[in-house]
């Protein structure tokens, strides 16, 4: 039987995705993202499911350095959820919201809902744990006047009360998750998959001006279609970046290697990160 980890513990929005992709496979629950993707790299588990961007908050920046710079695991499928984000309390908890003296929640879906925190909870210290999940558990446990978000799952896994529903500062919010696997072939996920996706990473040489145009043009006149493309720090001194680009397609014989062809002329490096089915699923 094969195993999934995901960012852990129950209650989590990467199990919730989890448990809407798959089936039967046992899953593993791990505390954080890195120790998720080492499992999959070191074999302990065939598959791990780990959180990558939201609509709101943009990219999980641990997630991309992680895979680019530590473990270069294979992207193998993307999952896409709608993410709604409550504040959970204890249910004995009966005060008013202003008393409640914190917060706690991943970073991330602290910062979904800003906005709520500031106007309905200003006194509140804002504490960040590893997981919605264990923002839950924690607040379960503790005899304090305080407040945890995240999702339904981790109000119900907890035994915590949903004092404010839908949270989150803005509508429409989604995270993409990725499916990592040394062999694709052992991931089956049973949906319809929305489009196809290929991430690439791109490194520059440094100082070449007009570098970043000539590789939008490769693509472009290849009508080639961008879904995002981002910059992060190569981590060697300042002012050094990749791109990490997507392009809505699968990776082909004849487009993709003309990209990286030109593109490498250039003298930039080019990587495939993965070319993988894209599932929007509905919780
Ligand atoms: O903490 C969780 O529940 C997670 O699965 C992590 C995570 C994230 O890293 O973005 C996943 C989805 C939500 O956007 C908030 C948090």
């Amino acid at each position: 039987m094969k195993t999934i980890g995901y960012l852990g513990p129950k209650g989590t929005f990467t199990k919730l995705a989890v448990d809407t992709a798959f089936n039967d496979e046992e899953r593993r629950s791990f505390t954080t993202i890195p120790e998720c993707i080492d499992a999959v790299d070191q074999g302990k588990i065939e598959i791990g499911v780990v959180p990558l961007e939201n609509a709101i908050e943009g990219t999980v920046q641990l997630t991309v350095d992680y895979l680019v710079h530590q473990v270069r695991l294979p992207v193998v499928a993307e999952i896409v959820v709608p993410i709604q984000q409550h504040l959970l309390v204890r249910k004995d908890f009966s005060g008013e919201l202003s008393t409640l003296k914190e917060v706690h929640s991943h970073s991330h879906a602290i910062a979904q809902c800003h906005q709520f925190i500031h106007q309905h909870l200003p006194d509140a210290n804002i504490q960040f744990s590893s997981s919605t999940g264990k923002a839950a558990e924690l607040v379960s446990e503790s005899k304090e006047p305080i407040a945890a978000i995240g999702n339904i799952i981790a109000a119900k896994e907890y035994g915590l009360q949903i004092v404010k529903e839908n949270i989150h500062d803005y509508p429409n919010n989604h995270t993409r998750f990725l499916v990592l696997a040394q062999d694709r072939s052992v991931v089956s996920i049973n949906h319809p998959a929305k489009l196809e996706r290929t991430t690439m990473m791109i490194t520059l040489p440094s100082d070449k001006s007009g570098a970043l145009h000539q590789i939008l043009s490769a693509f472009a006149w290849r009508k080639m279609n961008l879904s995002k493309i981002e910059s992060r720090p190569t981590k060697t001194g300042l002012g050094n970046y990749f791109f990490i680009i997507d392009v809505d397609q699968t990776y082909d014989d004849v487009l993709f290697p003309g990209v990286k062809q030109e593109l490498e002329a250039l003298g930039c490096s080019v990587d495939i990160l993965g070319t993988y089915p894209v599932y929007h699923l509905n919780i």
